[in-house]
């Protein structure tokens, strides 16, 4: 479960008559999620979120997070917005952390999704990407690859509990991506982490997307390649699905087209994006106490489908 900081009721009432959002009727906070503490709160008027941001989100990466969300919101994009209050803040402190009254969305995130959601997911990310094109703010994305070097020297030879040999593995992955990734494609402000759990659905329509914490300025088709290995294979990464590979990347090019250069780079990117979520997991995996709150993310889910990517080469993502 995610909520670090127990935050009283009292208290919330207290933040939201700062508000003018209604008075307080319930609070419960809600399991789900790895990074933040979040409530779902429930006043006389509306539902709402409020997420307090802990130690994974530097706080002054919030005002990049926040300006990102009310351009997508103004462009009608089905992201939720932070609240101002009365005296026009967005960012408030609740029990020495910064926090935000967030609007709700409805829906539900796919346990395992199919292919018509695999479209409609594919679609929103175009739909974003297009939004984004005229957002000039800049935040650099720090698990790039300088990142990933970082992970993989930090975690050193405890990577060999995770799975043998995968120092030997993670150094040649970065060998070959270093000499490989591409320099030269469109950039923009990406979402960066759009798993299932981050889009919310009703039947095959996307309602929400949420969780921008990772949001950053970065090549859009790695984008398409993280949505990718989240989003065509099952949980544990060992069955890859064709169908809704071709889905998730039609839905997205009906929305903004993928030039040449973008679909002959996405094979490495989609490498790029298994080592990302293999050495951040790994990093969970060897740092999280048995006893913590949260449930550890299984790094080797991704170590398979960085070998299947590997394995697949080219011809995965050719018309
Ligand atoms: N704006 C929102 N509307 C509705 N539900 C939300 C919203 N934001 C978060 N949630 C719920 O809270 C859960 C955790 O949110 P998330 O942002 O993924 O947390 P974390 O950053 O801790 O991973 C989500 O799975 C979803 O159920
Ligand atoms: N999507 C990442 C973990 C990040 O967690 P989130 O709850 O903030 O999306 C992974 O699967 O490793």
């Amino acid at each position: 479960m995610a909520v670090y900081t127990q935050v009283s009721a009292e208290r919330i009432a207290e933040l939201l008559s700062r508000y003018d959002v209604g008075t307080l009727v319930s609070a419960k906070g809600i399991a789900e999620g790895v990074e933040n503490s979040n409530y779902v709160l429930e006043t006389d008027r509306s539902r709402f979120i409020l997420t307090l941001y802990e130690k994974r989100v530097d706080a002054d990466d919030l005002p990049f997070f926040l300006k990102l969300l009310d351009h997508l919101a103004a462009r009608g994009q089905p992201v939720p917005p932070a609240i101002a209050d009365k005296a026009g803040r967005q960012i408030q402190s609740v029990n020495g952390k910064p926090a935000c009254l967030i609007v709700f969305l409805p829906g539900l995130s796919p346990g395992e999704p199919n292919v018509a959601q695999s479209r409609s997911a594919g679609a929103a990310l175009g739909k974003l990407h297009q939004s984004l094109i005229d957002f000039a703010d800049l935040r650099p994305n720090t698990l790039s690859l300088p990142g990933w070097h970082e992970l993989a020297r930090r975690c050193g030879d405890a990577l060999e509990e995770i799975a043998p040999d995968l120092g030997k593995i993670v150094a040649e992955e970065l060998a070959f991506l270093d000499a490989n990734w591409p320099s030269e494609l469109p950039r923009s402000a990406i979402h960066a982490d759009l798993f299932p759990d981050n889009v919310l659905m009703l039947d095959d329509k996307v309602t929400g997307i949420i969780d921008f914490y990772f949001a950053c300025t970065d090549i859009r088709a790695y984008d398409l390649a993280v949505t990718h290995a989240a989003w065509c294979f099952d949980d544990e990464g060992r069955s890859f699905d064709a169908e809704r590979s071709a889905a998730l990347i039609a839905g997205y090019a009906e929305q903004l087209p993928l030039s040449d250069d973008e679909r002959e780079a996405l094979p490495i990117l989609a490498r790029g994006a298994s080592l990302r979520f293999l050495l951040t997991r790994a990093w969970d995996w060897l740092n999280t106490p048995d006893d913590a709150l949260v449930t550890r993310k299984d790094p080797a889910a991704f170590l398979r489908r960085l070998e299947f990517y590997r394995a697949a080469g080219s011809e995965l993502f050719a018309r």
